[in-house]
């Protein structure tokens, strides 16, 4: 597939989201990085955004996961309103809602947009140089995709 450029700006829409047995950790991650990330704009599924609103952080809350908000999120990533994904999910039990899972993780790739799926990698992601500072990417040339579908 052809791809474009798009540039992520300096001041990223970061999602946050943690399932229930790891919310302790992404709450924890939250407040040790709360200075990098008020410098950004913040959405999290309802019942992990509410959260961490009631720690101080500025998080725009979209539905609760089982609820549609990881399909809201994926819907929001399809159309390059989130920049970064950060995503404690939980390996160790099954969820209701584990095709929107996959659907949200898999919409991640198909966008290009960087992904930490744990505290570790969160750890990277955020002490990369490009988390504050513009970064370009390659994503799938729509419009060609399209024309070559409909030719
Ligand atoms: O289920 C989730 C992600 O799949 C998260 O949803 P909550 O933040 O509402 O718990």
């Amino acid at each position: 597939m052809e791809t474009i450029e798009r540039t992520l700006e300096s001041q990223k829409n970061i999602a946050l989201v943690a399932h229930d047995n790891q919310k302790p950790a992404l709450m924890r991650w939250c407040a040790r990085n709360q200075d990098t990330l008020t410098q950004h704009t913040l959405y999290g599924t309802g019942t992990t955004g509410s959260l961490l609103r009631k720690t101080g952080l500025d998080v725009n809350c979209l539905y609760s996961g089982p609820m549609g908000g990881d399909q809201q999120l994926g819907a929001m990533i399809a159309e390059g309103k989130i920049d970064v994904l950060i995503f404690f999910w939980d390996p160790l039990e099954s969820m209701p809602h584990d095709p929107d899972v996959k659907a949200l993780l898999r919409i991640t790739t198909v966008w290009n947009i960087p992904v930490a799926i744990n505290e570790a990698s969160a750890d990277f992601l955020i002490a990369c140089e490009y988390f504050g500072e513009k970064f370009v990417t390659q994503i799938p040339d729509y419009s060609d995709y399209l024309i070559g579908r409909t030719n």
